[in-house]
């Protein structure tokens, strides 16, 4: 399974490197007609399939608008990696009722950046205060416009990028095993809402895919080729992750 770090010391020296960028570049692609990422309208859960990209229902598990509520940018991103299990990783940690998360990937800082904050921001669940509001949009680690533009819009926004190592947001234990239903076929667990009797919801199809045997002188060459920037991510983080 998949676990996470989030370190705020790397990310501010990776984000001191880059001016903040406030030139717009029109590199935007519609949102709403971006088939290149399945992900990135929001299906992660299979009841999402379908054209709504954005749903104010799912936002997740804390449910009922009221008048205290209201959209805030994100205090928490979670900006990568592709494939490392990201989709997974908002679902769970949005099922404690101090989350809110948008259910798409809004793909702000790199393709909708000249959209502007509020339209960013209305993208974003109504919170209660005390409430963190998310997203994850893995290609955010990939662009290198976005850490000058993250910082331009935050400086305390937290990032959050999965490497297989567990870190914490501060969150009161909430999620427990009754939130979790394993599903032997996809090979990890679906979420369930504990007071209700739905079933439990998967991750989309575009999640557990049958792995190609990959001949073992193609893995050696890639360990060899990804030691030098393990080495190097080790050092930037203080952590010995063991990947060689
Ligand atoms: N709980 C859990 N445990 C282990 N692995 C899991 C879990 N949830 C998702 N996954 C696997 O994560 C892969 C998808 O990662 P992302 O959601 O980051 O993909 S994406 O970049 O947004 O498209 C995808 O891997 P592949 O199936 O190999 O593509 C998922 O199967």
């Amino acid at each position: 399974t998949p676990t996470f770090m989030m370190d705020e010391r790397s990310n501010r020296r990776a984000l001191q490197r880059q001016d903040p960028e406030m030139l717009l570049k029109s590199q935007s692609r519609d949102l709403l007609n971006n088939d290149s990422d399945a992900d990135s309208r929001g299906d992660g859960w299979e009841e999402n399939k379908g054209d709504a990209a954005y749903d104010e229902d799912d936002s997740g598990i804390a449910g009922a608008v009221n008048g205290s509520e209201s959209k805030k940018l994100p205090q928490a991103i979670i900006i990568g990696v592709k494939k490392g299990g990201t989709r997974a990783l908002l679902e769970f940690l949005r099922l404690h009722p101090d989350i809110r998360a948008v259910g798409a990937e809004p793909h702000f800082f790199d393709r909708n950046y000249e959209k502007g904050l509020e339209w960013y921001r209305e993208l974003m669940p109504k919170t209660l205060d005390g409430q963190l509001t998310m997203e994850k949009t893995p290609s955010y680690f990939v662009t290198k416009e976005v850490p000058g533009r993250i910082h331009a819009m935050s400086r305390d926004a937290k990032l959050i990028v999965v490497v297989r190592v567990q870190h914490f947001l501060g969150l009161r234990r909430e999620v427990t095993h009754k939130h979790f239903h394993f599903n032997p076929a996809k090979g990890f667990p679906c979420l369930k809402r504990p007071e209700s009797n739905s079933k439990p919801h998967c991750l989309g199809k575009t999640k557990g895919r049958t792995h190609p045997n990959i001949n073992p002188e193609v893995i050696q060459r890639l360990r060899d080729f990804y030691k030098p920037f393990n080495k190097k991510f080790y050092h930037m983080t203080g952590h010995d992750f063991g990947w060689d």
